[in-house]
């Protein structure tokens, strides 16, 4: 999106061939299939190189773009801490588009920057939003929210991204964004579970709405705005992610409800985030006394050898209750 906006864009990436395909051919087909990419769009797999671009780059529009799973959030943080302090970077705005919790840490992706970056590096934020990679190349319209409590980060995100197709919202609720994209992806899964069973068009409009009081709950527990979880990085992303069949976590949910196993779903190495941190959200719901059924049930589902459609059964058993508040 900042390469279709005239931003100078420069991808890092670690995989050789993947920036050869970018600089050559303008493709990223280990990602992205034949989708054309823009001829400013370069790539790189040297840190200095990444670093020199930065410091060329205007101040404005300079900007770092941290887009790895979030399993890999902090060794990258911890690998970038002394090269931008080094090469006075270290004001640089760094957002990153990672979803979910961290794997046994249980950690939303601002705890690990911040528990790494410290006050080091004081200009980021989260970038979030219903935005699947494949439709934002095809520079199709995409709304997004940049939040961070820093003035210069929300600036600088927007002067990058903000033109053309792509909108950006501002936000001062880095938890309510975050927490809404880590938990879509587990409902994401459970719809696609459903879907996979086929339960139809109610039981998926069901699993969304009472999903959404459920990341409400937690998110609003850790310290969100209740607000933020009708916006786009709530609401948005949750409605894309469960419905729509690029999401590789639905993918996942379809598969599974279609009686494939886990194992064999994961074979090729595909990031679905919702798989690796639902249970790490269960576990922080569970320790701030938040009920949490839907994210059990895939966890059930998931981890621990409960077929789907029991796993659903269970979910319909529970006893009747007022619908709000979604206590
Ligand atoms: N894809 C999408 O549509 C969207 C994804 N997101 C979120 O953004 C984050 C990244 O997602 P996505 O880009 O799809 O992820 P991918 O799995 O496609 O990986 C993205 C990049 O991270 C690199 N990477 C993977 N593992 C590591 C590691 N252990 N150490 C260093 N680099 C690593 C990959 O390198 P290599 O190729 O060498 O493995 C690749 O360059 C996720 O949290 C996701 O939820 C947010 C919005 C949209
Ligand atoms: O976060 C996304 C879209 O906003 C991508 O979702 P998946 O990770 O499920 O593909």
């Amino acid at each position: 999106a900042s390469a279709a906006n005239n931003t100078p864009t420069l991808l890092l990436a670690r995989d050789e061939a993947v920036s050869l395909d970018i600089n050559t051919r303008h493709r990223n087909p280990k990602y992205l299939g034949d989708l054309p990419l823009p001829h400013r769009l370069q790539s790189t797999t040297c840190l200095e190189q990444a670093l020199a671009h930065l410091q060329g780059s205007a101040q404005p529009q300079r900007l770092i773009i941290l887009g790895v799973p979030v399993m890999a959030m902090r060794s990258t943080c911890e690998t970038w801490l002394p090269l931008l302090q080094a090469s006075n970077l270290a004001n640089t705005p760094v957002v990153w588009t990672c979803k979910g919790f961290e794997q046994n840490s249980g950690q939303l992706p601002h705890e690990i920057v911040y528990s790494v970056f410290g006050n080091q590096i004081p200009n980021t934020g989260v970038l979030s939003g219903p935005s699947f990679a494949k439709e934002v190349t095809r520079n199709l319209p995409v709304a997004l929210t940049v939040a961070s409590h820093n003035e210069i980060t929300v600036q600088n995100t927007t002067a990058a991204l903000h033109a053309n197709n792509t909108r950006i919202y501002a936000s001062n609720d880095v938890i309510g964004v975050e927490v809404g994209g880590a938990l879509k992806n587990v409902m994401a899964i459970a719809c696609g579970i459903s879907d996979g069973l086929e339960l139809g068009a109610n039981a998926r409009a069901a699993l969304i709405t009472r999903g959404l009081a459920e990341i409400t709950r937690l998110g609003i527990a850790l310290g969100g705005q209740a607000a933020t979880f009708s916006g786009l990085t709530g609401l948005g992303d949750l409605v894309l992610t469960a419905t729509g069949d690029l999401s590789r976590n639905r993918q996942v949910g379809l598969a599974l409800g279609q009686g494939q196993s886990l194992d064999s779903i994961l074979a090729a190495g595909m990031t679905a985030e919702g798989v690796r941190c639902a249970r790490d959200a269960l576990n922080r719901a569970t320790a701030l006394n938040i009920d949490m059924p839907i994210t059990k049930a895939v966890c059930d589902v998931l981890f621990n050898a409960i077929p789907p459609l029991q796993a659903v059964s269970r979910l319909l058993a529970r006893e009747a209750k007022a619908e709000w508040p979604a206590e």
